[in-house]
């Protein structure tokens, strides 16, 4: 606490006390510097007392003292003016506020009737004197406690415009004293057109809702605008005293967007849990990490059960918008007449059996995140166009709504189905198709990454394992060998519902042939792997390339244009197909 804080009002006591005493001032700090002077020394304010003179010594052991003829006083024996000072007679006098020295107050004669005047009227001046050191101090508290508050006030309102929640702070008559910038923002209005006004004049709906005894949360409408928000009203209480109220206003799109995030679980899907080391994976991944960072649609295609939304997730997950919903919605699993409203969203009693509130679509939702359309190619002719315009400009209606809701997401899209088929037979839009197809990641099927599929299923084992809270259980031989075997047409989705069944139905840590499902099994049965244990190895590697070939025969056929799609499957030349299909009469 510092006295030069309030040098004014110091230096205006100094001049009472002249003109009431007539007799000169000297008022310093702790540090014995000349805050306030009357006479003489009115032109040392600013500069320190002599050293060693007797007010140090009041400082020092804080109580009053009177100091006579300082030339000769004891009381002045080591000053630095001694035998110079121009003083007959002073009192010196502690300010103190709670204990702490904040100066010393002195009451200086010049002059022999002075002297006699102070030294006469010794113990009311001094008791007069501890009565302006309060009020000093007094001053000194007030002062700093404004700054503190003024400090504290503009605090309280940065962290008040940094919240995410509009706030509007009303007295108890529901006049505005307080609005931060999210709630200007919500309500498109300036604050100082709402200070001091009615908070009915924008949201007329409050009319009566302030004075509820505890905090609620009701829905309204702002004036003259077709927005409405989720509010929640909070009485400010002092001494159990209604003193203020505190209107939060939420965006429902906000609140209901965290719940969908919260709902959804942030699901952390890197590039990790995408396991394969086959090089069509790898292809396929490192295609994906390049494209994750931009903003381009991505257009997934591969069969069902390939990992499809796992690609989508991690390029999410590996994208600016990682910290945004990540939205998915399959159109092939929703109703024709409703997935209009579920992907747009609806205003209250835009059809019948709609909610009277309205509902938020999954365009909203994803807005600053990613939305997936899983099964693109049935997303009905009629939506087409409608997804192909927000796509376009950014911006779409509810279904019922009069607002442009404008949205910003990366948009993910994924199938198993022949688009370009579709567009010939006029099933889906060329625009669209185009718009979607930006860049094409194309997911293989298990069966042209066999070599994935050891550690996929050694991946799937440890992790439904863990998740069943079951001892980890490992493959038999004869198992791996009939997952090589089979052609897995439900992909990785079939191996891990397979892996599941297995650790179901496996009482031992091994899981042997018998354990697998008939399926399986029947495929195993075939000649493929009928290998007798005694044949040299090249005749079981013979006997193997010869059953695998005719089991592509079987699968493709076995016209050229079959055999050129083997060839390329199996990842060898037309002509090496030719030989080998000669050397084991398969022709
Ligand atoms: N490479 C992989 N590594 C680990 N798990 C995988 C892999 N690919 C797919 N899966 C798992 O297989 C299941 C099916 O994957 P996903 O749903 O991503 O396939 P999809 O291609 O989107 O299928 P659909 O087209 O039927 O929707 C999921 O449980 C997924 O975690």
């Amino acid at each position: 606490m510092e006295l030069f804080n309030i040098q004014s009002s110091v230096q205006e006591v100094a001049e009472a006390i002249l003109t009431v005493l007539n007799v000169d001032v000297t008022i310093v700090d702790k540090n014995l510097n000349r805050v306030a002077a009357t006479g003489m020394y009115k032109d040392l304010i600013g500069k320190p007392l002599p050293k060693n003179c007797s007010f140090e010594m009041v400082a020092k052991i804080g109580e009053p003292q009177f100091i006579d003829s300082p030339n000769i006083s004891e009381k002045c024996f080591s000053c630095s003016l001694k035998g110079d000072c121009a003083e007959l007679a002073a009192i010196g006098y502690p300010i103190k506020s709670q204990g702490e020295l904040l100066g010393v107050i002195g009451l200086i004669a010049f002059d022999l009737e002075q002297k006699k005047r102070i030294q006469e009227n010794y113990d009311s001046l001094v008791v007069f004197l501890s009565k302006l050191g309060d009020l000093l101090a007094g001053n000194l508290n007030y002062i700093n406690t404004i700054n503190r508050l003024t400090i504290q006030s503009q605090e309280i309102k940065e962290i008040i415009d940094g919240l995410d929640n509009g706030i509007i702070c009303t007295d108890t008559m529901g006049k505005i004293k307080f609005i931060n910038s999210k709630a200007e923002d919500y309500l498109q209005i300036k604050s100082y057109d709402l200070i001091n006004k009615h908070v009915t004049n924008i949201l007329p709906d409050l009319n009566g809702s302030l004075e509820a005894p505890a905090s609620m949360e009701t829905r309204v409408t702002v004036k003259n605008k077709k927005k409405s928000f989720i509010i929640k009203i909070i009485p400010v209480k002092v001494k159990n005293k209604r003193v203020s109220s505190i209107i939060e206003i939420h965006k429902t799109t906000n609140m209901v967007r965290s719940a969908y995030r919260l709902i959804e679980g942030s699901s952390n899907i890197t590039f990790d849990h995408i396991i394969g080391n086959s090089p069509n994976i790898i292809k396929a991944k490192n295609l994906a990490k390049e494209v994750a960072k931009g903003r381009s649609t991505v257009l997934l295609r591969g069969e069902s059960g390939t990992g499809k939304e796992l690609f989508a997730r991690a390029i999410h997950n590996a994208s600016d918008r990682k910290n945004f919903p990540f939205v998915a919605i399959n159109c092939a699993s929703i109703p024709d007449n409703l997935l209009e409203s579920e992907l747009f969203g609806y205003e209250g009693g835009a059809f019948t059996g709609a909610s009277s509130q309205g509902q938020m679509g999954k365009l909203e939702l994803a807005k600053g995140g990613t939305l997936f359309l899983d099964e693109i190619g049935d997303l009905p002719l009629h939506l087409q166009p409608k997804i192909l315009r927000v796509l376009q400009e950014g911006t779409f209606m509810r279904l019922g709504g009069k607002e442009l809701i404008s949205v910003d997401f990366r948009l993910i899209t994924a199938t198993n189905r022949n688009l370009e088929g579709m567009i010939e037979k006029g099933e889906f839009r060329e625009d669209l198709y185009y718009r979607l197809n930006v860049i094409p990641i194309y997911i293989p099927p298990l069966r042209e990454r066999i070599e994935d599929i050891d550690k996929l299923s050694r991946y799937l084992l440890k992790k439904c394992c863990n998740r069943l809270g079951k001892e980890i259980k490992i493959l038999s031989q004869e198992v791996k060998e009939a997952f090589y075997r089979y052609n897995w047409p439900g992909n990785v989705r079939e191996l891990e519902n397979v892996v599941e069944y297995l650790i179901n139905v496996e009482k031992n840590k091994k899981i042997s042939f018998e354990s697998l499902p008939n399926s399986i099994k029947e495929h195993f049965n075939s000649p493929l792997l009928m290998v007798k244990k005694d044949n040299k190895l090249k005749d079981i590697l013979d006997n193997y390339e010869k059953e695998l070939l005719r089991s592509y025969l079987e699968e493709y056929g076995n016209t050229t244009e079959d055999k050129k799609k083997i060839s390329s499957i199996l990842g060898i030349n037309l002509s090496t197909l030719y030989r080998k299909l000669n050397k084991y009469n398969l022709q």
